[in-house]
């Protein structure tokens, strides 16, 4: 991948080879509806990796299950090293406040301006962010980061559909998430809009050493911005690889994906 190679990382980046989020033989059904059947996933520190599935392919399921909104049936989900399925409710809560979220619609809240917004997070974890910067500087650093310097009045009505997002994502930067999850960042928007939040995760990742699990339907999104990619299919993890070289499979499962 083309890296921006004139980006400082702000924090040192860990151990490149360290596995984040490991998921082993990750199964669960509804019914007669078996969505996941041993589906297993490896996210590397500093890594942006791709999941791609079809529609209904379980993707959702297999994110819930990661933060653990949802319980297996059966597998192993660790997260920096813990099993989360067998925390209790605090440390669970501990853990997602390393894990940032981009999710579909971007959530900003409607009646807040777009400082409020972000000042939210930081006021539910005051414990971690005590030894932090104050929150005014912290609330215009994100924003900076994201192109939005001039916004802090706003309120989210009076932002377009990709402003939106990028506050969404200055929401999400400012907890200084070692995990990003992104489900659709791209979804509603124009192609150039698109192109510009893609560019973004890219620079972010760069400069906050993030390791990214990003879910898309987006193949331009996932050749971007993909380190790697895995193909949901039948829930399982059917193929693996780089963008190129998926690309390049005769597989018919796979040549689908492409077309
Ligand atoms: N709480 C639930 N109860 C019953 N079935 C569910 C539940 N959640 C998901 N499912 C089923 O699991 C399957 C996978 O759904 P999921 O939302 O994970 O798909 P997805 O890959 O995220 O799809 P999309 O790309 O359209 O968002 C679907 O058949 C869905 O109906």
């Amino acid at each position: 991948m083309n890296k921006e190679n004139t980006i400082t990382p702000v924090f040192p980046a860990g151990e490149a080879d360290e596995v984040i989020i490991r998921i082993k033989d990750l199964r669960k059904r509804f019914g007669d509806n078996r969505v996941l059947n041993g589906f297993n996933m490896e996210l590397h520190q500093g890594e942006n990796l791709v999941v791609m599935g079809k529609s209904g392919s379980g993707k959702t399921v297999m994110i819930k299950c990661l933060v653990g909104l949802m319980q297996p049936d059966s597998g192993s989900i660790e997260v920096m090293g813990k099993d989360i399925t067998k925390l209790d409710r605090k440390a669970l809560d501990l853990l997602r406040a390393d894990i940032g979220f981009l999710f579909q619609g971007s959530a900003l809240y409607d009646s807040m301006t777009v400082r409020e917004n972000l000042e939210f997070p930081l006021r539910r974890h005051k414990e971690r962010f005590k030894d932090r910067a104050d929150t005014e500087t912290l609330v215009l650093e994100a924003l900076k980061n994201v192109g939005l310097s001039h916004t802090t009045e706003l309120m989210p009505a009076e932002l377009s559909g990709g402003m939106k997002r990028r506050v969404a994502l200055a929401r999400t930067l400012i907890m200084n998430p070692r995990i990003i999850l992104y489900d659709e960042p791209t979804s509603g928007l124009d192609p150039i809009t698109a192109k510009e939040i893609i560019e973004l995760m890219r620079i972010i990742q760069a400069r906050y050493r993030t390791s990214a699990l990003i879910i898309t339907h987006d193949v331009d999104c996932a050749r971007v911005i993909s380190d790697r990619m895995i193909l949901l299919v039948d829930g399982i993890n059917y193929a693996e690889g780089t963008y190129s070289e998926l690309q390049r499979s005769a597989d018919p499962q796979v040549k689908a994906f492409f077309k």
